[in-house]
């Protein structure tokens, strides 16, 4: 068995980066793995995320890490997808209002456009493709959803984003009144991550 393997999440999110450690620190991998993220890596200019699916966000972040740092990198791509909006926000969700990360203005836009959509077609789910690219070129991705459905009303502090409107299907609370730790064990992310350091580990595991 090599030493510790660095893996680079290529994102600045620093939720991120603290749920996918928790998330491998539960695999056989957990201790052949010191994950980093871009704050951590040598700089370089990231790519616009220009696909349009979560899939082709994700490899697009996960191979410019790749290419640019030579280490094995990870990307996710995550949104929500409404039903009543043909699935957007979707890739769009983090520049709905039409700038990057405003999530009280994504939220707000979100509750008027869907405003007069009665109750019973409210339903959505949570999506997060998770891409792996080795420093090979071997590419895997993995998709995680959480179903559920959009309120009216804000409910919670937890979590980010979407979170204070989104009930997950068998709940009554929002997924901002759910601990980090509920949230994980059932969430879009928490899903792809964990089969992503699945994929983490049987590659580890299997080095000479
Ligand atoms: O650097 P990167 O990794 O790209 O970080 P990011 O914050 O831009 O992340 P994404 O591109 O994956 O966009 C995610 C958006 O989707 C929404 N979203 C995704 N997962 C969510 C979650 O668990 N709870 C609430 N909103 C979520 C939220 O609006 C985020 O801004
Ligand atoms: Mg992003």
């Amino acid at each position: 068995m090599t030493g510790p393997t660095t893996v680079l999440l290529a994102s600045r999110n620093a939720k991120k980066l603290v749920e996918l450690r928790r998330i491998l620190a539960a695999t056989p991998a957990g201790e052949r793995v010191t994950l980093i993220g871009l704050d951590d890596a040598p700089a370089y200019e990231e790519v616009p995320e220009s696909g349009l699916t979560f899939a082709e966000n994700a490899l697009i972040k996960a191979r410019e890490g790749a290419l640019r740092t030579g280490l094995p990198t990870v990307a996710d791509d995550s949104g929500l997808a409404v039903d009543a909006l043909n699935g957007m926000p979707g890739v769009f969700s983090a520049r709905w209002c039409g700038r990057h990360g405003d999530d009280e203005a994504n939220l707000q836009l979100l509750l008027g456009q869907i405003g007069d959509v009665p109750d019973q077609y409210r339903a959505g789910a949570f999506v997060c493709a998770a891409a792996m690219v080795w420093p090979d070129g071997r590419e895997q991705v993995v998709e995680g959803r959480m179903a559920g459905r959009v309120i009216r009303e804000k409910r919670g502090t937890n979590g980010f984003g979407y979170d204070p409107i989104f009930v997950p299907d068998g709940y009554e609370l929002t997924s901002a009144e759910l601990s980090a730790e509920e949230k994980d064990a059932i969430s879009h992310r928490g899903k792809a991550f964990r089969g992503l350091a699945d994929l983490i580990a049987a590659e580890l595991v299997e080095q000479p």
